[in-house]
Protein backbone atom coordinates (compact mmCIF):
# COMPACT_ATOMS: atom_id res chain seq x y z
CA UNK A 1 0.00 0.00 0.00
CA UNK A 2 1.39 3.31 -0.41
CA UNK A 3 2.26 5.55 2.22
CA UNK A 4 -0.28 7.49 3.20
CA UNK A 5 0.10 11.04 5.20
CA UNK A 6 -1.99 14.35 5.87
CA UNK A 7 -0.60 17.74 7.29
CA UNK A 8 -2.39 20.37 9.45
CA UNK A 9 -1.26 23.48 10.69
CA UNK A 10 -3.36 24.96 13.89
CA UNK A 11 -2.63 28.50 14.97
CA UNK A 12 -0.84 29.04 18.74
CA UNK A 13 -3.39 30.51 21.59
CA UNK A 14 -2.15 32.82 24.56
CA UNK A 15 -5.26 32.93 26.87
CA UNK A 16 -5.61 36.13 28.14
CA UNK A 17 -7.91 35.61 31.38
CA UNK A 18 -9.87 32.27 32.10
CA UNK A 19 -12.47 30.65 34.59
CA UNK A 20 -12.35 26.78 35.28
CA UNK A 21 -15.29 24.50 34.48
CA UNK A 22 -14.61 21.17 35.11
CA UNK A 23 -17.19 18.12 34.81
CA UNK A 24 -17.28 14.29 34.73
CA UNK A 25 -17.82 14.69 31.25
CA UNK A 26 -14.80 15.23 29.22
CA UNK A 27 -17.00 16.99 26.53
CA UNK A 28 -18.77 19.59 29.02
CA UNK A 29 -15.47 20.34 30.83
CA UNK A 30 -13.67 23.64 29.65
CA UNK A 31 -13.09 26.83 30.30
CA UNK A 32 -14.66 30.61 29.72
CA UNK A 33 -12.27 33.84 28.52
CA UNK A 34 -10.76 35.15 25.65
CA UNK A 35 -7.43 35.18 24.24
CA UNK A 36 -5.72 35.53 21.02
CA UNK A 37 -4.80 32.96 18.76
CA UNK A 38 -1.95 33.56 16.16
CA UNK A 39 0.07 32.76 13.09
CA UNK A 40 3.20 31.39 15.36
CA UNK A 41 1.29 27.73 15.82
CA UNK A 42 2.11 24.10 15.38
CA UNK A 43 2.40 21.67 12.52
CA UNK A 44 1.24 18.63 12.76
CA UNK A 45 2.39 15.47 10.07
CA UNK A 46 0.78 12.07 10.28
CA UNK A 47 1.94 9.37 8.21
CA UNK A 48 1.97 5.21 7.95
CA UNK A 49 5.21 4.24 8.55
CA UNK A 50 7.99 3.36 5.77
CA UNK A 51 8.37 0.10 6.26
CA UNK A 52 5.56 -3.15 6.58
CA UNK A 53 4.43 -5.28 9.11
CA UNK A 54 5.06 -6.55 12.31
CA UNK A 55 8.21 -4.91 12.32
CA UNK A 56 6.80 -1.23 11.30
CA UNK A 57 3.81 -2.07 14.10
CA UNK A 58 6.34 -2.32 16.42
CA UNK A 59 7.92 1.12 16.23
CA UNK A 60 5.43 3.88 15.76
CA UNK A 61 7.76 7.15 16.12
CA UNK A 62 7.05 10.39 17.54
CA UNK A 63 8.66 13.52 16.98
CA UNK A 64 8.62 16.71 18.56
CA UNK A 65 10.98 18.95 16.77
CA UNK A 66 12.76 16.18 15.11
CA UNK A 67 13.94 14.75 18.67
CA UNK A 68 11.87 11.96 20.26
CA UNK A 69 9.24 13.21 22.24
CA UNK A 70 5.32 12.28 23.05
CA UNK A 71 2.28 14.04 24.07
CA UNK A 72 -0.62 12.25 26.19
CA UNK A 73 -4.08 13.94 24.68
CA UNK A 74 -2.21 13.57 20.98
CA UNK A 75 -1.92 9.80 21.80
CA UNK A 76 -5.50 9.45 23.46
CA UNK A 77 -6.68 11.60 20.15
CA UNK A 78 -5.26 9.21 17.70
CA UNK A 79 -6.94 6.43 20.27
CA UNK A 80 -10.00 7.69 19.97
CA UNK A 81 -9.99 8.37 16.35
CA UNK A 82 -9.08 4.59 15.98
CA UNK A 83 -5.81 5.33 13.84
CA UNK A 84 -2.77 2.84 15.56
CA UNK A 85 -1.39 -0.22 14.49
CA UNK A 86 -3.63 -2.96 13.90
CA UNK A 87 -6.51 -0.77 13.95
CA UNK A 88 -7.49 1.06 10.46
CA UNK A 89 -3.69 1.37 9.01
CA UNK A 90 -3.36 -2.07 9.02
CA UNK A 91 -0.06 -3.83 10.27
CA UNK A 92 1.95 -0.29 9.39
CA UNK A 93 2.56 1.94 12.97
CA UNK A 94 1.38 5.67 13.19
CA UNK A 95 4.34 8.38 12.52
CA UNK A 96 3.69 11.42 14.40
CA UNK A 97 6.09 14.55 13.62
CA UNK A 98 4.86 17.87 15.75
CA UNK A 99 6.38 20.82 14.21
CA UNK A 100 6.83 24.20 16.15
CA UNK A 101 8.87 27.35 17.01
CA UNK A 102 6.71 28.03 20.00
CA UNK A 103 8.24 27.09 23.06
CA UNK A 104 6.46 24.05 24.92
CA UNK A 105 5.01 24.88 28.52
CA UNK A 106 4.92 28.32 28.06
CA UNK A 107 1.23 29.34 27.36
CA UNK A 108 0.82 29.06 23.84
CA UNK A 109 -1.43 26.09 24.27
CA UNK A 110 1.38 23.82 22.14
CA UNK A 111 -0.75 20.64 23.80
CA UNK A 112 -3.83 21.44 22.73
CA UNK A 113 -2.97 22.12 19.08
CA UNK A 114 -0.46 19.33 18.40
CA UNK A 115 -3.67 17.37 19.57
CA UNK A 116 -6.06 19.14 17.13
CA UNK A 117 -3.49 18.78 14.40
CA UNK A 118 -2.63 15.22 14.93
CA UNK A 119 -6.90 14.62 14.70
CA UNK A 120 -7.63 16.33 11.67
CA UNK A 121 -4.25 14.91 9.78
CA UNK A 122 -5.09 11.75 10.81
CA UNK A 123 -8.80 11.88 9.90
CA UNK A 124 -7.52 13.01 6.30
CA UNK A 125 -4.65 10.45 5.84
CA UNK A 126 -6.42 7.04 6.87
CA UNK A 127 -10.28 8.42 5.86
CA UNK A 128 -11.62 8.84 9.07
CA UNK A 129 -14.56 10.16 7.87
CA UNK A 130 -15.43 12.77 10.85
CA UNK A 131 -16.29 15.96 10.57
CA UNK A 132 -14.83 19.24 11.59
CA UNK A 133 -16.75 19.11 14.90
CA UNK A 134 -16.23 15.68 15.78
CA UNK A 135 -12.55 15.61 15.34
CA UNK A 136 -12.67 19.39 17.77
CA UNK A 137 -14.38 17.15 20.28
CA UNK A 138 -12.16 14.38 20.32
CA UNK A 139 -8.98 16.86 20.48
CA UNK A 140 -10.71 18.65 22.93
CA UNK A 141 -11.85 15.70 25.36
CA UNK A 142 -8.23 14.31 24.95
CA UNK A 143 -6.65 17.48 25.73
CA UNK A 144 -9.18 17.74 29.06
CA UNK A 145 -8.90 14.43 30.19
CA UNK A 146 -5.14 15.37 30.52
CA UNK A 147 -5.43 18.42 32.12
CA UNK A 148 -3.05 20.03 30.07
CA UNK A 149 -5.82 22.74 28.62
CA UNK A 150 -9.23 23.46 29.35
CA UNK A 151 -10.43 25.93 26.08
CA UNK A 152 -7.25 26.30 23.43
CA UNK A 153 -9.01 23.54 21.21
CA UNK A 154 -11.94 25.30 20.79
CA UNK A 155 -10.39 28.59 20.40
CA UNK A 156 -7.66 26.88 17.97
CA UNK A 157 -10.15 25.60 15.65
CA UNK A 158 -12.23 28.86 15.03
CA UNK A 159 -8.69 31.19 15.04
CA UNK A 160 -8.93 35.17 15.56
CA UNK A 161 -9.80 36.18 18.88
CA UNK A 162 -12.20 33.85 20.66
CA UNK A 163 -13.98 34.72 23.53
CA UNK A 164 -15.16 31.61 25.20
CA UNK A 165 -18.64 32.19 26.19
CA UNK A 166 -19.77 28.41 27.33
CA UNK A 167 -16.93 25.75 28.35
CA UNK A 168 -17.05 22.64 26.52
CA UNK A 169 -16.83 21.04 22.54
CA UNK A 170 -18.58 21.64 20.00
CA UNK A 171 -22.52 21.55 20.87
CA UNK A 172 -21.77 22.30 24.45
CA UNK A 173 -19.57 25.46 24.59
CA UNK A 174 -20.57 28.46 22.94
CA UNK A 175 -18.03 30.82 21.20
CA UNK A 176 -17.94 34.43 20.09
CA UNK A 177 -15.23 36.80 19.16
CA UNK A 178 -13.28 40.17 19.03
CA UNK A 179 -13.18 41.33 15.66
CA UNK A 180 -9.72 42.04 15.47
CA UNK A 181 -6.47 41.73 13.11
CA UNK A 182 -3.29 42.91 14.85
CA UNK A 183 0.23 42.36 15.10
CA UNK A 184 1.45 40.41 18.60
CA UNK A 185 4.69 40.69 20.44
CA UNK A 186 5.72 37.89 23.03
CA UNK A 187 8.95 37.17 25.21
CA UNK A 188 9.08 33.88 27.20
CA UNK A 189 11.14 33.39 30.05
CA UNK A 190 9.86 29.73 30.56
CA UNK A 191 7.36 26.86 31.81
CA UNK A 192 4.21 26.94 34.17
CA UNK A 193 2.89 23.91 34.88
CA UNK A 194 -0.78 23.68 33.47
CA UNK A 195 -1.68 20.67 35.12
CA UNK A 196 -0.36 21.70 38.74
CA UNK A 197 -2.37 25.36 38.41
CA UNK A 198 -5.79 23.58 36.61
CA UNK A 199 -5.41 20.87 39.47
CA UNK A 200 -5.27 23.51 42.20
CA UNK A 201 -7.73 25.22 44.04
CA UNK A 202 -9.19 27.54 40.96
CA UNK A 203 -11.70 29.12 42.98
CA UNK A 204 -10.04 32.81 43.39
CA UNK A 205 -8.97 32.31 39.86
CA UNK A 206 -12.13 31.90 38.38
CA UNK A 207 -13.93 34.40 39.95
CA UNK A 208 -11.61 36.99 38.74
CA UNK A 209 -12.12 35.06 35.14
CA UNK A 210 -15.62 35.67 35.52
CA UNK A 211 -15.12 39.54 36.06
CA UNK A 212 -12.61 39.96 33.45
CA UNK A 213 -15.23 37.81 30.79
CA UNK A 214 -18.19 40.23 31.88
CA UNK A 215 -16.45 43.50 31.44
CA UNK A 216 -15.07 42.51 27.90
CA UNK A 217 -18.42 41.37 26.75
CA UNK A 218 -19.84 44.76 27.24
CA UNK A 219 -16.98 46.20 25.69
CA UNK A 220 -15.02 43.54 23.04
CA UNK A 221 -11.91 45.20 22.09
CA UNK A 222 -8.44 44.02 22.21
CA UNK A 223 -7.43 47.08 24.69
CA UNK A 224 -10.19 45.87 27.19
CA UNK A 225 -8.69 42.51 26.63
CA UNK A 226 -5.67 43.37 27.45
CA UNK A 227 -6.27 45.44 30.39
CA UNK A 228 -8.54 42.95 31.77
CA UNK A 229 -5.79 40.32 31.02
CA UNK A 230 -3.98 42.02 33.47
CA UNK A 231 -6.32 42.66 35.75
CA UNK A 232 -6.38 38.97 36.04
CA UNK A 233 -3.01 38.22 36.46
CA UNK A 234 -2.81 40.37 39.71
CA UNK A 235 -6.12 39.16 41.00
CA UNK A 236 -5.88 35.22 40.15
CA UNK A 237 -2.22 35.51 42.37
CA UNK A 238 -0.11 34.26 39.06
CA UNK A 239 1.67 37.28 37.83
CA UNK A 240 5.49 36.36 37.65
CA UNK A 241 7.97 39.26 38.48
CA UNK A 242 9.97 38.64 35.18
CA UNK A 243 6.52 38.93 33.55
CA UNK A 244 5.68 42.35 35.75
CA UNK A 245 8.48 44.51 34.83
CA UNK A 246 8.37 43.80 31.36
CA UNK A 247 4.43 44.55 31.53
CA UNK A 248 5.35 47.45 33.21
CA UNK A 249 8.49 48.51 30.88
CA UNK A 250 5.75 48.37 27.45
CA UNK A 251 2.81 50.29 29.40
CA UNK A 252 5.80 53.16 30.71
CA UNK A 253 6.67 53.03 26.40
CA UNK A 254 3.04 53.96 26.52
CA UNK A 255 1.92 50.42 25.15
CA UNK A 256 -0.14 46.89 25.59
CA UNK A 257 1.11 44.09 27.15
CA UNK A 258 -0.28 41.06 29.41
CA UNK A 259 0.56 37.64 30.61
CA UNK A 260 0.24 34.38 28.90
CA UNK A 261 -1.82 31.52 30.42
CA UNK A 262 -0.68 29.67 31.98
CA UNK A 263 3.63 30.29 31.08
CA UNK A 264 6.04 32.86 32.07
CA UNK A 265 5.23 34.58 29.17
CA UNK A 266 4.55 38.48 27.88
CA UNK A 267 2.65 39.03 24.89
CA UNK A 268 2.14 42.52 23.65
CA UNK A 269 -0.11 44.13 21.23
CA UNK A 270 1.71 45.90 17.93
CA UNK A 271 4.68 46.58 18.52
CA UNK A 272 4.55 47.02 22.66
CA UNK A 273 7.17 45.19 23.36
CA UNK A 274 9.86 46.08 20.78
CA UNK A 275 9.62 49.62 21.40
CA UNK A 276 9.80 49.45 25.39
CA UNK A 277 13.61 47.76 24.05
CA UNK A 278 13.14 43.91 23.92
CA UNK A 279 13.98 41.81 21.35
CA UNK A 280 10.56 39.56 20.85
CA UNK A 281 9.20 37.36 18.61
CA UNK A 282 6.55 38.80 15.93
CA UNK A 283 3.77 37.24 14.43
CA UNK A 284 -0.05 38.20 13.80
CA UNK A 285 -3.36 37.01 14.98
CA UNK A 286 -4.37 34.38 13.19
CA UNK A 287 -7.17 34.53 10.57
CA UNK A 288 -8.32 31.06 9.70
CA UNK A 289 -8.29 28.53 12.22
CA UNK A 290 -7.18 24.69 12.38
CA UNK A 291 -6.48 23.63 9.06
CA UNK A 292 -5.24 20.86 7.09
CA UNK A 293 -2.10 22.39 4.92
CA UNK A 294 -0.55 21.06 1.71
CA UNK A 295 2.84 19.25 2.39
CA UNK A 296 4.62 21.93 -0.02
CA UNK A 297 3.59 25.00 2.60
CA UNK A 298 5.34 23.68 5.56
CA UNK A 299 8.97 22.61 3.77
N1 LIG B 1 9.96 19.44 25.56
C1 LIG B 1 8.82 19.53 26.25
N2 LIG B 1 8.64 20.54 27.15
C2 LIG B 1 7.47 20.67 27.84
N3 LIG B 1 6.43 19.84 27.71
C3 LIG B 1 6.56 18.80 26.84
C4 LIG B 1 7.73 18.62 26.07
N4 LIG B 1 7.55 17.55 25.30
C5 LIG B 1 6.31 17.08 25.55
N5 LIG B 1 5.71 17.83 26.49
C6 LIG B 1 4.33 17.64 26.95
O1 LIG B 1 3.60 18.74 26.39
C7 LIG B 1 2.55 19.13 27.25
C8 LIG B 1 2.61 20.64 27.47
O2 LIG B 1 1.36 21.03 27.95
P1 LIG B 1 1.08 22.44 28.62
O3 LIG B 1 1.84 22.57 29.89
O4 LIG B 1 -0.38 22.61 28.62
O5 LIG B 1 1.79 23.44 27.62
P2 LIG B 1 1.23 24.35 26.49
O6 LIG B 1 0.96 25.66 27.16
O7 LIG B 1 2.34 24.45 25.53
O8 LIG B 1 0.01 23.67 25.97
C9 LIG B 1 2.72 18.33 28.54
O9 LIG B 1 1.77 17.28 28.48
C10 LIG B 1 4.13 17.73 28.45
O10 LIG B 1 4.18 16.47 29.03
C1 LIG C 1 -5.15 28.59 30.37
C2 LIG C 1 -5.47 27.17 29.93
C3 LIG C 1 -6.24 26.45 31.03
C4 LIG C 1 -4.14 26.40 29.71
O1 LIG C 1 -3.41 26.95 28.65
P1 LIG C 1 -1.96 26.36 28.24
O2 LIG C 1 -1.06 26.46 29.43
O3 LIG C 1 -1.49 27.23 27.11
O4 LIG C 1 -2.16 24.93 27.79
C5 LIG C 1 -6.28 27.19 28.61
O5 LIG C 1 -6.47 25.89 28.14
C6 LIG C 1 -7.63 27.88 28.76
O6 LIG C 1 -8.63 27.22 29.03
O7 LIG C 1 -7.69 29.11 28.59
Amino acid sequence: MSRQRATAFVPGHVTAFFSAHPDDRPVAAGSRGAGLTLTDGVTVRVSTTDGSGAAAAAVEPRTIRGEPGTIGAVEDALGALGVTAGERVGADGVAVAVETDLPIGAGFGVSGAATLGAAIAANAAFDCGRSENELIRIAHEAEVGRGTGLGDVVAQARGGVPIRLEPGAPGVGELDGIPADSRVEYVTYGELSTEAVLGGDTTALSAAGERALGRLCEDPRLPTLMAQAREFAADADLLVPEVATAIEAVDDAGGDAAMAMLGRTVFAIGTGLSDAGYDPSICRTDTAGARLVRDAECE
